[in-house]
């Protein structure tokens, strides 16, 4: 469970996130939604500390994790591996599949074949690729598809075993197929971690997230179960988004 308490971020002296009180339940998938600028990607990088990474962020109040407030830890590495990022455009490390899979384990220190065997395909399996891709799992992962590239960045994660899946519009370059199958495969992980997804497109929202947000110039304005958010706003500037 992510538990957001009063957070509040600027980069350099401008503003982008007012205030921000949320929780996002475990076995939970939440949608952020809000228009263009208004601090979805921030609020997201912020829960595992790479806004941060920007030399000019900086941020007061408390995010936790499972009940450890993770500005108060020493390691933002730890808080990454926790919690998972996954972007926009697919991205392949310059590597074969298994080990674009491999990359995280082994970063951590798994050097164990088998456990490393094990790790390929039961990853390359729960994001629904085995199939796809055992015959190439030598093959560098930049010949796969951009909707398996994105399974396998979602797959990349997961190998860590993280409490928290973070994703930034993850469908917004792919067609309406593989979206389908990332949509799939959330709703299968949801049982596992918590996930919270930015994402323009509303259809989306409804159709896989428990909780939505509306966020507009970097405060939350509404916040309630998807179906009650996107059908009956009781904010004006929600009704005024949602009616584009
Ligand atoms: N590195 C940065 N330095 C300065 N300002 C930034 C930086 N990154 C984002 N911003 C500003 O912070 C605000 C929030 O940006 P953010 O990317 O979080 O919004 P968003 O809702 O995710 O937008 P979009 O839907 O377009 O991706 C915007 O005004 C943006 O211009």
């Amino acid at each position: 469970m992510i538990k957001i308490k009063e957070f509040t971020a600027f980069y350099a002296k401008k503003q982008v996130l007012h205030n921000i009180t949320a929780n996002f339940n475990r076995k939970d998938i939440t949608a952020l939604i809000g228009p263009s600028g208004c601090g979805k990607t921030t609020l997201l990088k912020s829960i595992n500390r790479t806004a941060e990474l920007q030399q000019d962020f900086r941020a007061a109040g408390s995010i936790w994790l499972d009940g450890q407030d993770v500005y108060q830890l020493n390691d933002p590495a730890a808080v990454r591996r926790q919690a998972g990022m996954v972007l926009q455009k697919p991205i392949a490390l310059p590597l074969s599949v298994k080990e674009n899979i491999l990359f995280g384990p082994r970063y951590y220190g798994v050097r164990d074949k088998a456990e490393l065997d094990t790790v390929v395909t039961t990853t390359l399996t729960k994001v629904g690729l085995w199939n796809e891709v055992k015959d190439k799992l030598n093959s560098p992962a930049s010949e796969l598809s951009g909707g398996q590239l994105q399974r396998l960045s979602i797959g990349r994660i997961l190998a860590v075993d993280p409490r928290v899946l973070l994703l930034d519009e993850p469908c917004s370059s792919l067609d309406i197929k593989s979206t389908q199958l990332i949509e799939k495969l959330l709703v299968e992980l949801r049982e596992h971690v918590t996930i919270v997804i930015v994402t323009h497109n509303l259809m989306q929202a409804k159709r896989i997230a428990d909780q939505t947000i509306f966020m507009s110039a970097g405060r939350i304005i509404e916040y309630n179960a998807t179906a009650l958010l996107l059908e009956q706003p009781q904010n004006q500037i929600t009704q005024e988004f949602l009616a584009f």
